[in-house]
């Protein structure tokens, strides 16, 4: 999808003023709460107007103040989930996933209420009443529907911010699969790094109504290490884990890692912080921690003070975190070898 806007909007004292052109699948619009996420998609979605400019989707014009186009929201054909699933309350499970499907013409269906069932993992839920949901369950079926609708475009405004974290986690290979599976470009807001690293491939940066940049999520999750509390989150999935001696061990490229918090079998989501990362510019004798990797430095980095070393190992990347005395002490340039320790604790589960 190629999406481009150059709009204003005025709301009260907040005032939003956006031109840019992005392309890609997974989009992201990123910023702090009240940066005008929310304001932005309901602009690109036809839910509120803008004052003034236009935005095209593709070669469809979707509003154009000099022109005088203003289609509504149906002739946009951009499906949104929210944050609540917003499902009708009267209808069952099966009722509300067709309900944007049986509005949806003939001629512009092209994916079939089967098949969703299926990549979505909702065939045992059809027959209850929506009322007899998760917050899960509720997301995945309005996920369900707002893909029947058949859309040119997904629009995905916070959907996890009301899951808890395990929950939350639990859905995102769902949201990633239907946009993949069916072919469906879609436009995901959230606050979260994290969320941003999972879902999409290139990110809009919203501050105070104004864009502040596009990056990918990976230049978002650098730029932010310093001031994360978390400093940089390697996100890393792994399968395969063995446990042995209460810990599990799981293939990593050529090496393997050392877990806590493990699962025997499936396939797991673990988040490490750049902090819990320890370089050594010698084999160190004897540690507690139970992973010593050696990693060649790929590269520096500079965020706000502090040094992302990225490093490689076994074929796999992490980045760790210094500060920059450590980085001159330890005198690491590219290409440097290092050995870097991290504690099977120091993995987090997530999902
Ligand atoms: N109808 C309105 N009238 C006046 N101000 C509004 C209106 N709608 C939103 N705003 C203000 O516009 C700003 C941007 O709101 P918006 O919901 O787009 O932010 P957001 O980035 O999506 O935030 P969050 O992450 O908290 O959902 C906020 O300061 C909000 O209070």
């Amino acid at each position: 999808m190629k999406l481009r806007i150059d709009i204003e909007k005025k709301l009260g004292d907040f005032s939003l003023k956006v031109n840019t052109e992005i392309s890609g699948e997974r989009v992201g619009i990123f910023g702090a709460s009240g940066s005008g996420k929310s304001t932005l998609t309901h602009l690109i979605a036809g839910l509120i107007k803008p004052d003034a400019g236009e935005i095209y989707l593709d070669d469809t014009c979707l509003f154009s103040s000099r022109k005088k186009i203003d289609l509504s929201p149906e002739k946009r054909r951009i499906s949104i989930v929210f944050q609540q699933a917003t499902l009708f309350p009267h209808l069952g499970v099966k009722q509300n996933l067709l309900y944007g499907y049986k509005r949806c013409r003939p001629a512009e269906r092209r994916i079939e209420p089967e098949a969703i069932i299926g990549v979505l993992n909702l065939g045992h839920l059809v027959g209850r009443g929506v009322n007899k949901l998760s917050g899960g369950e509720k997301q995945r079926v309005a996920l369900g529907r707002a893909v029947l609708a058949n859309p040119r475009l997904l629009v995905m405004d916070e959907p996890l911010s009301a899951l808890d974290d395990s929950l939350r986690y639990q859905i995102i290979p769902y949201l990633r699969s239907v946009s993949a599976e069916f072919g469906i470009p879609c436009l995901f807001i959230s606050h979260s790094i994290t969320e941003m690293q999972l879902m999409t491939e290139r990110v809009l940066v919203v501050k105070n109504g104004r864009l502040s940049g596009i990056s990918t999520p990976d230049q978002l999750a650098r730029a932010g290490m310093a001031s994360n509390p978390k400093g940089y989150l390697n996100l890393l999935r792994l399968n395969g884990a063995k446990e042995q001696d209460g810990l599990f061990h799981c293939p990593w490229g050529s090496s393997e890692l050392i877990i806590s918090d493990g699962k025997t079998g499936e396939e797991s989501l673990f988040e490490l912080s750049s902090r819990d990362i320890i370089l050594f510019k010698q084999h160190p004798e004897a540690i507690s921690a139970r992973n010593l990797l050696e990693c060649t430095v790929t590269e520096l980095f500079d965020s706000d003070g502090r040094k992302g070393v990225v490093l490689q190992s076994g074929g796999k990347t992490l980045v760790a975190e210094i500060v920059r005395v450590a980085a001159e002490e330890l005198v690491i340039t590219q290409g440097s070898t290092l050995f870097a320790a991290i504690k099977a604790s120091a993995f987090r589960r997530l999902g």
